[in-house]
This record gives structure tokens, C-alpha cells and sequence, in this order.
């Protein structure tokens, strides 16, 4: 979220930034109600005064005054704590209201209303000409037997996979690569879990507004998880860190469960869109300056695309439009890699800068040069993703027999040229 100063002193950038990112926010009553809070505060605040200036006079008062003395200290301290109930009340609507401001968007973004509005700005590698029909990623598995796609149906519903075999085997070697390959660029390794209280959601900005694409676990009020970057963004909530403590680099592994709630018929066969996946998310908490952000989240795009020249995955680099980057981005890059049975690119990876935009939400703040206490400022972006990374690593790589040679970088890993 945005501080209220900043609303104040930046009016016309907010409004702009709630038409461009389809935001339905009623600044107006945010801002009136802001009035009506720092009223509020004033009046408490006198009421106050006078009870204490009262109470300083009283042992000195005349005795006949101390009667009436008393009954406006009594009235003032009641008056007092029947507007605190209202300023209470007044400050739960304001928070709620300025939980939905949306960050101010990169001044490159293409403004518009959806992912069609985004535009691609760099592409590397060139989609594999294979010289004979290409299979999908569900028919290789099918004919080298690497998964059961159909059991686990049975077993666990629609969206879930179970893989076999080498398959099996590759996608846990391919989570530690990446996750060692992000940790030797001086990023901690750290596995957290998926499990988090609500407070968590809404310091990420997953909350308010998208509970039910999220699972939960209502008999011990938890939820859930999509991404590490909920338990990260908490993780250091309240603290005040250091300077010389910045950045704090993580590469975070975890399980991320999704409902897909708003996906149904979207990507229903295979590995692309499933309930639950493992992810190594890059994760950046550094000094609130928009340069340093700035190199930081070129840094996040290097590491993962590093990752998909590794694995020799063709893949174009997205520059997010205002209306399909989410309230809480400045500025987000997906990587979308080439998907042979599709005939075109899918988001494998989004790198996202948010500012001080969910350090805000989840007090996250730290000491500057100055000893000045400031809200720090957050990134983050996938370092890679199983199994949505195997569609394109399997369909560019397979043979006319419906082999899969595999890349030099996992042919050491899996101890064979083919998996
Ligand atoms: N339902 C899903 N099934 C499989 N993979 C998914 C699913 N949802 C997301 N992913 C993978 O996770 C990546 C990151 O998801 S994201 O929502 O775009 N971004 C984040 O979660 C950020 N924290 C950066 O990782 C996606 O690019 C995709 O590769």
C-alpha cells in the first residue's frame, strides 16, 4: 500500500494509477475519511489536555471548585473515550480503503486493460524446426511412460500429476539446480512453507481480493500459499533492519498450491496449470531507492533467464501492461517460453519491483546511513517453476522417435544424453 502522506502530496499520479490498473477505488472517501481521522486524533488529543490540565490544578483548587473540577475531568475523559471508539471504527475503513490503492506503474508500462496490452521486448533463441511432426508434451510422457496423468485424477481430482520414472527424478534435480545455481549469486537458500496465517496474504497483497483463488484450512485459520513470496514477505514483518544488513537476497523453495478458481477450461491438459507445483522464487529486500530497485530486478531477470539459456529453452522477454501487473507492481517482466505444440510462448517466470509497496503492508523497515528508520523496498521473481518449466524443456528437445535429448547442463545431471 501507499502512505497517506504520499496519496496526499500525490493525487493526480494515484487517480492515474487507479484508471490504469482498473482499480474501483473511491479516492474521494479515502481521502475524506483520512479528514476525519487526523479530526478525530486532534479533538482526543484536547480532550485530553484539558483533562490533564485539570488534574495538574486540582490538589491547588479552592475547595468549593474541586466539585465542578471534577465533573469536567470526568466529562472530558468520557467525551475522550467515546470518540476513541469512533476513531477506531474510522481507522479500520481507512486501512481497509488504503489496502487498495494501487503502486504508481513504470512509467514504460503499456498502458491498457489486460495481458493484451503487454508487449514483448526482447527475444533469445530461436523455436526448434524439428523436420518431422512434433509431439505435445502430454503424448511424450505417455509413450516413455514419465507420468500418470490419469490415476491421480482418480486419487487426488482434476489439475494434479504424479510423474515417474526419470521424469521424476529430473524435476527434483532440476528444483535443486536452479536453487543452487540462484544461491551460488550469493542469494540464501531458504525452504519455507506453504502454510501461513492470513496476515501473511495481506502483507503480500494476495489479500484483500483474491481469497478464493487460494486454498485454506479453516479449522486452524491458515491458508495455503501460491508462492514463497507470501512466507518471505513476512518474514522479517516488524523488524527493523540493519543497513549494513541489506539485501537481504533469498532463494526460497516451496510447494505452491493454486485453486485456479478463474481458470476453469484454461490449460486443462498436462503440466501447464496444476493445483499444487514447486517453485525456487528469487526474493530482494533492499534500501528504498528506485536506482538500486531498478538494478536489482535487471539482476532477477539475468539469474532466471541465465536458467533458460542453460536449459537452450527459446523464450521472449514481456514488458507487463498497467492493467495485467497487479496493484502492488511498479514494474513487472514475464518471461514467456516457446511451446512447440502450441505454435507460441507461455509465462514461465514474472519479475516483479514493488517499491515500498508491501513493505508497508508488512512493516518491513530498516535503518539508513542517516540512522533515519524508512520502509524497505521488495522484489521478487521465479527462478523456475516444475512442472509448467518441463512442457517447453520436453517439446524443444525431443527426436523424431519421441526421445527427449537433453541439455549439456542436465546430461551431467541425469548421467545420459537422453532422458
Ligand atoms: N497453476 C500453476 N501451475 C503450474 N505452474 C504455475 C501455476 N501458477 C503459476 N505457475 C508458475 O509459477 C510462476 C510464478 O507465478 S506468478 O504468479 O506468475 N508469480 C509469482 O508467484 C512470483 N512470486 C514470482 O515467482 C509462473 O510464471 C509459472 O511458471
Amino acid at each position: 500500500m501507499l502512505g497517506l502522506d504520499f496519496i496526499k502530496a500525490n493525487r493526480e499520479a494515484v487517480e492515474r494509477a487507479i484508471a490504469q490498473k482498473n482499480v474501483g477505488l473511491d479516492l474521494d472517501a479515502l481521502l475524506t475519511l483520512e479528514g476525519e481521522v487526523r479530526g478525530l486524533k486532534t479533538e482526543i488529543d484536547q480532550l485530553r489536555a484539558e483533562r490533564n490540565a485539570i488534574s495538574a490544578g486540582f490538589k491547588s483548587a479552592a475547595p468549593e471548585e474541586k466539585a465542578e473540577l471534577g465533573r469536567r475531568a470526568k466529562e472530558a475523559g468520557a467525551r475522550a473515550g467515546e470518540l476513541e471508539g469512533h476513531l477506531a471504527e474510522k481507522q479500520r475503513l481507512l486501512t481497509a480503503l488504503q489496502m487498495r490503492v494501487p503502486n504508481i506503474p513504470y512509467e514504460g508500462a503499456p498502458i491498457g486493460p489486460d495481458e493484451n496490452s503487454n508487449i514483448v521486448i526482447r527475444t533469445e533463441g530461436s523455436p526448434p524446426e524439428f523436420g518431422f511432426e512434433p509431439l505435445d508434451h502430454v503424448a511424450l510422457i505417455e509413450k516413455n511412460g514419465w507420468a500418470d496423468l490419469s490415476r491421480i485424477t482418480q486419487v487426488s481430482g482434476s489439475r494434479t500429476y504424479c510423474l515417474k520414472g526419470r521424469l521424476a527424478l529430473l524435476e527434483t534435480k532440476l528444483m535443486a539446480w536452479a536453487l543452487e545455481k540462484i544461491a551460488a549469486a550469493e542469494f540464501t537458500p531458504i525452504t519455507v512453507p506453504a502454510i501461513a496465517r492470513d496476515q501473511a496474504f495481506l502483507n503480500q497483497g494476495q489479500f484483500p481480493g483474491h481469497e478464493e483463488e487460494t486454498y485454506q484450512l479453516p479449522n486452524d485459520d491458515l491458508w495455503l500459499a501460491g508462492t514463497a513470496e507470501v512466507a518471505l514477505t513476512s518474514l522479517h514483518s516488524g523488524e527493523i533492519l540493519e543497513s549494513g544488513s541489506l539485501p537481504v537476497l533469498y532463494a526460497g523453495y516451496s510447494p505452491c498450491f493454486r485453486r485456479e478458481a478463474g481458470s476453469a477450461g484454461r490449460d486443462v491438459r498436462g503440466l501447464l496449470r496444476v493445483h499444487q507445483f514447486v517453485k525456487v522464487e528469487q526474493y530482494v529486500i533492499c534500501e528504498a531507492d528506485q536506482a538500486q530497485s531498478a538494478e536489482w530486478h535487471a539482476r532477477l531477470l539475468e539469474l532466471a533467464e541465465s536458467l533458460l539459456t542453460a536449459l537452450e529453452i527459446p523464450y521472449q522477454v514481456i514488458e507487463t501492461s498497467t492493467g495485467d501487473m497487479g496493484l502492488g507492481k511498479y514494474r513487472m517482466n514475464d518471461i514467456e517460453s516457446w511451446v512447440p505444440s502450441l505454435g507460441k510462448y507461455r509465462e514461465t517466470h514474472s519479475c516483479s519491483t514493488l517499491h515500498d509497496w508491501q513493505a508497508r503492508r508488512a512493516n518491513i523497515r530498516y535503518r539508513d546511513r542517516d540512522g533515519k528508520v524508512r520502509f524497505a523496498h521488495t522484489l521478487n521473481n521465479t527462478a523456475l517453476a516444475s512442472p509448467r518449466i518441463l512442457v517447453p524443456l520436453l517439446e524443444n528437445h525431443q527426436t523424431e522417435n519421441g526421445r527427449v535429448r537433453l541439455p549439456r547442463v542436465l546430461q551431467e545431471l541425469m548421467g545420459g544424453e537422453f532422458l
